[in-house]
């Protein structure tokens, strides 16, 4: 690793020579995560994003994680999902399915994906019921400070603009308190009808991370973390701190290039 350490209320940060070492380090990451909720509470229960996050956990289908983790014992959810079908291109358990879920012995029935055979807010209501139905069963786990769900782990990816899962910079549902899961049909990056977490539930999670990769994210990145530039309070990435999860950077050195005070040698 090319420099690991804490950044006060911006978690720890992971910085990473290459994607393959940033790749073995977030499959271990995992991999303990899931180690250690089977343990505690017999379930593993965890959300994905989209975008280029599936194929950074794609060490997760190889020796030895794939013979190793309890994947029996997993629930798996989604952060943000595109309004698409299934088998939609731009659908995010597509990737999922294609990327990950197909490779390992995953419980099929432990696969919580959206309808998408109705509207942004039926499927977001939807998804909210199922989710609510989890944590009575502690499938999920329930926040000690609020009802919110508390999922043992919360992936993330990060865009340019700093948005994190479907919560877009400037966007009215960062404001979101009462509801788990809701839905926008105003997306600025396409597809425009998505389903969402609210950043009450991102920041009732035991664990999150944030994996984000390549130059275009730099600045962002830079804003989140070194709270830097006039649109930062209310930049989405900024916005996820967990109120007593932990939150892990994952990020490889064009991601961090403009983070105050880091400095790498060649
Ligand atoms: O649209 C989305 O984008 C973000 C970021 O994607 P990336 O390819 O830049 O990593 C992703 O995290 C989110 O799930 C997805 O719906």
């Amino acid at each position: 690793m090319a420099l690991s350490g804490d950044n006060n209320d911006r978690g720890e940060l992971r910085i990473h020579e290459n994607l393959d070492e940033l790749r073995t380090d977030l499959a271990d990451y995992i991999a303990e995560l899931s180690e250690a909720a089977v343990k505690e509470r017999g379930v593993f229960a965890i959300a994905l994003s989209g975008g280029s996050l599936i194929g950074l956990m794609g060490k997760l289908c190889e020796a030895p994680y794939n013979k190793t983790v309890d994947w029996a014992k997993w629930y798996i959810f989604w952060a943000d999902e595109r309004v698409v079908a299934k088998n939609h291109s731009d659908s995010n358990y597509k990737l999922a399915k294609d990327g990950l879920l197909s490779k390992v012995p995953i419980v099929p029935s432990h696969v919580h994906s959206i309808n998408d055979s109705v509207s942004a807010e039926e499927a977001a209501d939807e998804y909210m019921f199922v989710i609510r139905q989890l944590v009575k069963t502690r499938m999920v786990g329930v926040s000690d400070i609020s009802d919110c769900p508390k999922f043992d782990l919360i992936l993330l990816g990060m865009g340019p603009d700093g948005h994190i899962a479907s919560l877009f910079p400037n966007h009215s549902v960062l404001d979101e308190t009462d509801e788990w899961v809701t839905f926008i049909t105003d997306s600025p990056k396409p597809p425009p009808e998505r389903i969402t977490f609210t950043l009450p539930v991102i920041n009732s999670a035991s664990n999150v991370a944030m994996v984000v990769t390549g130059e275009s994210k730099a600045e962002a990145v830079h804003s989140a973390i070194d709270n830097i530039g006039p649109d930062c309070p209310s930049l989405p990435a900024r916005l996820v701190q967990p109120s007593k999860g932990k939150l892990i950077w994952f990020l490889d050195k064009p991601a961090a290039s403009k983070l105050d005070g880091f400095q790498f040698s060649e």
